[in-house]
């Protein structure tokens, strides 16, 4: 008996030919719209700057910030740039050095332009980066951005996450209304169900406490604070081993490169112009001992075999070094108390396997709606009226953080090897439907690149792949043998996909505009 996940890539399966033939032309002219409208947005940021301050505030500070990374950084001079007076509390201000966070999607880039940060990218030696490089068995297939209708300066970054973090930070605190304070956030201030503030302790032990209408926390995927803002429900699926591999080219220069490695991939990408990171997915939570050589020896036997020719000697080289890092995979969706007078952000609030370094993009993204939903506010003090109308904030960020959250988990599901002969097939019908290029590549490249993040195109693509598999299986000739293959492809594709989608809220993510949220008018507006 086909269980509803199955029943449900049944009736997908179906419908794709004909609703992907409509999405396909339906996709071209939205992007078309959207990327004419970029270059407004950026204007309207500049006209807008200064004009939310409220001259008749009574504290001191407007919003709190915890943490001072790519999420927090990136606020403070968002709100501050907007007129309010932003104390943001971080635990160290030294540069940090981390595998975290180095390649920026171009979508992740335009929504750097919106806020006005792009130039936090400029003098810290970042490349761009204009697609994709797919390895699988021996054969190797280009996936470009589809850049052609943007400016000739939006393409993808890579850099060392923690000078982008230092410039977004000095950027923020050359705002005299924005101030940056090194502590650690214990804990929430909290008086009747509001969280009126923080506390905090500095370096040298001291403790003090912050007040302020609105606090945002955004203190990363390790969040102590995020417990009592909402529902965490963190899986660890896999854990990321950091090189750096010096003296070598990538074979397609400005690319990410992935390979479909056994047991799950393994990626390379620039993070400056001597510097290749490479990142190698382990399964599971728990990875080869660093320190008793296990590691070295895991890297050297196993992954070293299917790594490109071109990087070989380097890759070796870098385990020689010794420079090993290693850092968990999280993911977890967003699943918020709402509570006056609080807000997550980041990570603290929404995670997903950093596969498709989507993490900046979502966080830049949310930061942009967020932003224009708090711009018309005079005032933030009314907790209660404020809380109510931010409920929007959850539904409006929906469709994009969804989409690339869900294609993470997906992609990564998929791109790992499986004893599965249906999971091996769907793999492969991945590759090489990807390798078909046309709207065949450019869709799911636009989906992670953050350019067009669209559930349906997401679905409609998902299932395209599963189709285009089942059709390798039966086509020229099919066996029962095949035919079964093919049906349980389709229902580990819709086992893969639909538990995503159902932890991300079908109603959101598809239906954004039944939710009663979406049409919260500001509360200065209402009165
Ligand atoms: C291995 C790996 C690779 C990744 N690669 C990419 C990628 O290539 N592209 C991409 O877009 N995303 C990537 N991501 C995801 C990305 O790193 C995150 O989405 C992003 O860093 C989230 O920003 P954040 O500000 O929420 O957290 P962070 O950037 O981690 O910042 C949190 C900040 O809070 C501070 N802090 C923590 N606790 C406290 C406290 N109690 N008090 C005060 N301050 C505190 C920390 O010091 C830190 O500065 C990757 C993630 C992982 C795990």
């Amino acid at each position: 008996m086909p269980d509803h996940y199955t029943l449900c890539g049944i009736f997908f399966s179906a419908l794709i030919a004909l609703v992907a033939l409509y999405n396909f032309v339906f996709a071209r002219k939205s992007h078309i719209v959207s990327s004419a409208a970029s270059p407004q947005c950026m204007n309207s940021i500049t006209t807008a700057s200064g004009e939310c301050r409220s001259p008749d505030s009574s504290g001191e500070v407007d919003v709190i910030i915890v943490g001072a990374g790519v999420a927090g950084s990136a606020l403070a001079h968002t709100l501050g740039k907007d007129g309010r007076r932003v104390h943001v509390i971080e635990r160290d201000l030294s540069e940090p050095d981390r595998i975290v966070g180095e390649l920026l999607q171009p979508g992740g880039y335009l929504k750097l332009i919106e806020l006005g940060l792009e130039d936090c990218v400029k003098e810290i030696d970042a490349q761009q980066v204009f697609g994709y490089a797919l390895y699988k068995d021996g054969e190797n297939t280009r996936l470009p951005y589809p850049l052609e209708k943007f400016h000739s300066d939006v393409s993808g970054r890579s850099f060392h996450n923690g000078r982008f973090i230092q410039r977004m930070r000095e950027k923020a605190a050359s705002l005299p209304n924005v101030h940056l304070k090194e502590g650690t956030v214990t804990s929430l201030l909290e008086e009747n169900g509001t969280i009126k503030g923080v506390h905090y302790k500095t370096k040298d032990g001291q403790e003090f406490s912050a007040y302020a209408p609105l606090t945002i926390v955004c203190d990363g995927c390790f969040s102590n604070l995020r417990r009592s803002l909402c529902n965490p429900k963190v899986d660890v699926p896999s854990c990321f081993v950091g090189l750096i591999l010096e003296n070598c080219e990538l074979p397609y220069a400005n690319h990410g490169h992935v390979i479909l490695a056994d047991p799950s991939p393994i990626l390379f990408y620039p993070i400056s112009s001597t510097e290749i990171r490479c990142l190698v997915d382990v399964p599971g939570q728990k990875v080869p001992s660093v320190s008793n050589g296990e590691m070295s020896k895991y890297l050297k036997t196993v992954v070293a075999p299917q790594v490109p020719s071109e990087l070989y000697e380097a890759f070796i080289a870098a385990v020689d070094k010794g420079n090993i890092r290693t850092m968990p995979n999280r993911s977890m969706p967003a699943a918020p108390y709402p509570t006056p007078g609080a807000l997550l952000m980041g990570d603290a609030f929404n995670m997903r396997h950093p596969l498709t370094g989507g993490g900046m993009t979502v966080a830049l993204s949310d930061i942009v709606v967020l932003r224009n939903l708090l711009k018309p506010l005079r005032d933030l003090n009314d907790s209660h009226t404020l809380c109510k109308y931010l409920e929007s904030f959850y539904t409006l960020r929906k469709p994009v953080a969804a989409t690339i959250n869900t294609l993470a988990g997906a992609l990564y599901k998929v791109f790992s090897a499986s004893p599965d002969k249906a999971r091996s097939e769907m793999r492969q019908a991945c590759f090489d439907y990807l390798s078909l290029g046309g709207v065949f590549s450019e869709g799911p490249i636009s989906l992670l690149s953050g350019l067009n993040p669209r559930p349906l195109s997401l679905v409609l693509h998902f299932f395209a792949v599963a189709i285009y598999g089942v059709g390798r299986l039966l086509i020229p000739f099919p066996s029962p043998n095949r035919a079964w293959i093919g049906a349980r492809l389709i229902s580990s594709a819709s086992g893969i996909i639909f538990p995503i989608i159902k932890a991300e809220g079908v109603r959101q993510m598809f239906f954004p505009a039944t939710v009663p949220a979406y049409y919260r008018t500001p509360p200065s507006k209402q009165e």
